[in-house]
């Protein structure tokens, strides 16, 4: 659906040339949700924008459902772009025109007539769950209500692929969770190909197929979800996973498990899929001459199945310890020792 070869974009400033995004080749599939994550200035926005041509690179193709959009003049452009609807963080909504008017306006702009506009404006309402707020005006909605009218009005005019730039990061939490479950209903009802960019691996979790970690205009990282979250790579990567597995208490309570156990060793067990579901600790006790001492577990729900990370101490003698690693990497589950005695 979109591929990209070689992107490069240089912006021109007062202090000298500034490289966004330094040769990046993308292959992204039909339907897919996917993901690119980094820190602010890693490219991303400049990326996502070189997605619909809001920035032209400056060496590179890129192209969009058969269509290289680097090449297409003006009018050609505009009709390749009603292809790719796009939300963002401060939704740029039309501040003045009711909910209707808004979801309306791409329609307005692409010449169709006024009764055909209210049958498909009504269908978007429902699409994104806005049913009775039809009348009200941007300034009278919540900021998720404000979002799905972004969504609505990005998908008026059926486009194949839908460009998010941080549309979740102006809101809290449980709101991003709802406005994430409105994308995934989405791009099944509609077999719509989603590209999101965010700074928040929460946000990759919950939704997306696929994730490539930017950094310096580059991906250093790219793959399915449940692998890069297995056996992430680079250090930005792991930074990233870590994000939603090691909550601060668990710094502590490894401290707190080393002074407690000095002997002893301490490792992260990584479970994807049914790995996650199996008893494990159940078989290292019965099987090895180790004692067990859980020190932190968590399971999470990606898109793709289940997620574990669990910190456990292993104490006994360092022969049988090693054995116990042996048996647990077996299983496919990946093992990091977090420190060694
Ligand atoms: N129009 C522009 N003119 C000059 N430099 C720019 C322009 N747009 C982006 N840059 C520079 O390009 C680099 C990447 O910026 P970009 O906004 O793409 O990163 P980002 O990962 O999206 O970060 P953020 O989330 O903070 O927007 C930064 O160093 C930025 O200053």
């Amino acid at each position: 659906m979109i591929s990209l070869s070689s992107i490069r974009k240089t912006f021109q400033t007062k202090d000298g040339p500034v490289t966004a995004v330094d040769g990046i080749d993308l292959k992204i599939d039909e339907g897919e949700i996917y993901g690119i994550i980094g820190y602010s200035g890693a490219g991303k926005s400049t990326l996502i924008r070189m997605l619909n041509m809001l920035e032209r690179p400056t060496e590179g193709d890129v192209v969009v459902a058969g269509r290289t959009l680097s090449k297409l003049r003006h009018k050609e452009l505009r009709k390749a772009r009603q292809e790719i609807g796009m939300i963002f963080q401060h939704f740029n909504l039309l501040w003045s025109r009711t909910v209707r008017e808004n979801i309306a306006f791409p329609l307005e702009i692409a010449g169709v007539k006024k009764a055909e506009r209210d049958k498909r404006v009504n269908e978007l309402i429902e699409l994104v769950g806005l049913e009775g707020r039809g009348e009200s005006y941007p300034s009278q909605l919540s900021g998720g209500q404000k979002q799905r009218v972004g969504i609505a009005r990005a998908l008026a005019n059926n486009p194949k692929v839908l460009l998010c730039d941080e549309a979740t990061s102006a809101l809290d939490p449980k709101t991003t969770d709802s406005i994430l479950d409105l994308l995934v209903d989405i791009n099944e009802k509609l077999n719509l190909t989603i590209i999101l960019i965010t700074h928040e691996m929460h946000v990759i979790r919950k939704i997306c197929h696929q994730v490539a970690v930017m950094e310096a205009g580059r991906i250093v990282e790219q793959g399915p979800v449940r692998e890069v979250f297995r056996k992430p790579k680079e250090n930005m990567t792991k930074e990233f996973v870590k994000q939603i597995t090691e909550p601060e208490e668990t710094v502590d309570a490894i401290t707190q498990m080393l002074i407690d156990h000095p002997e002893g060793q301490i490792v992260q067990l990584t479970f994807v899929g049914e790995e996650a579901e199996r008893p494990l600790i159940t078989q290292l006790i019965r099987q090895f001459d180790v004692e067990v001492n859980i020190v932190q577990g968590k399971i999470t729900k990606i898109q793709e199945g289940s997620y574990g990370t669990l910190f456990v101490a292993l104490n006994g003698e360092q022969a049988e310890i090693k054995k116990a690693i042996t048996f647990i990497q077996n299983k496919e589950v990946e093992v990091e020792v977090i420190v060694h005695d």
